[in-house]
């Protein structure tokens, strides 16, 4: 599995121009394959500028980011992208929803199924293959974005605040369940979000940026056992984490 590297990476909007903004500045960060990865930092530090580079819809203005050794340019299925709001097509029912990519490379028609079969059982929506994004809840519809960028084997999945519309309690289901898969497939994660406890479950290392321009603060590594159960969320260690992040972020 690959890692992610950023090079010197420095992002600036309107490069050149007078209402040039520079979000990003000297960003060395590697991310180990098969590792869960986090970026948190406040509102409008880059994080996500930082996510849709990785993704390949643009290009930073100097420095560079590789997978694998290789500069990233433009999008590839090796690095599949999950947004804060659902990209599910409502045309389609669940399993064709999970098998839109294979099926657009040319999958046949059993290997469309397996991938069906094997896709909506990982997320959690056995029994809901036939049914329409119409009758479902939003966690279960992140269920049906989730299984189907899984579905195209991508070697890194950037999420970018995938959980966010969702209720608490939802919220942490899908994080357990996130991790099961990602336990079963270890894939490279590298998750953007709002919210520490989220981070500090989910992750192997949390990336803080600062912000104007963003920086690399603080890298925090985090050592909690795997697998990781709700109850860790009330231990020492949790809290000792939270709290040291909770301050950086400057709330
Ligand atoms: N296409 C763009 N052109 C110009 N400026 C942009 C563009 N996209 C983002 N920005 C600016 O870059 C900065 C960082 O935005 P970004 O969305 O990466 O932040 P973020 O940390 O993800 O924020 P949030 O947590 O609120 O989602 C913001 O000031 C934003 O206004």
């Amino acid at each position: 599995m690959p890692e992610i590297k950023t090079n010197n990476l420095t992002h600036t909007f309107g490069k050149g121009g007078e209402n040039a903004l520079t979000v990003l500045e000297d960003i060395d960060l590697t991310f180990e394959s098969g590792s869960f990865n986090s970026i948190i930092g406040t509102s409008g530090c880059g994080k996500s500028t930082l996510l849709k580079m990785m993704a390949g819809l643009f290009d930073p203005s100097d420095g560079a980011m590789t997978l694998d050794g290789t500069v990233i340019h433009g999008t590839d299925r090796r690095r599949g992208m999950v947004f804060q709001q659902d990209a599910v097509f409502p045309w389609m029912t669940v399993a064709k929803n999970i098998s839109y990519g294979p099926r657009l490379r040319g999958a046949s028609k059993a290997q469309q199924a397996e991938i069906e079969a094997k896709w909506t059982e990982m997320v959690g929506l056995k029994g809901f293959e036939d049914r329409w994004p119409r009758e479902l809840s939003g966690g279960m519809r992140k269920r049906v974005d989730i299984g189907r960028v899984y579905a195209n084997d991508p070697d890194v999945l950037l999420m970018d605040e995938p959980f966010g519309a969702l209720d608490a309690q939802t919220k942490e289901r899908m994080q357990s369940d996130l991790l099961q898969t990602w336990n079963q497939t270890k894939k490279t994660v590298i998750f953007v979000t709002h919210d520490i406890e989220e981070a500090i479950f989910l992750s192997d290392k949390i990336v803080v940026l600062s912000s104007r321009p963003g920086r690399v603060h603080h890298i925090e590594e985090v050592s909690l056992p795997r697998p990781r159960t709700d109850d860790m969320r009330l231990t020492e260690e949790f809290l000792e984490i939270k709290r040291r992040l909770w301050a950086m972020l400057d709330h």
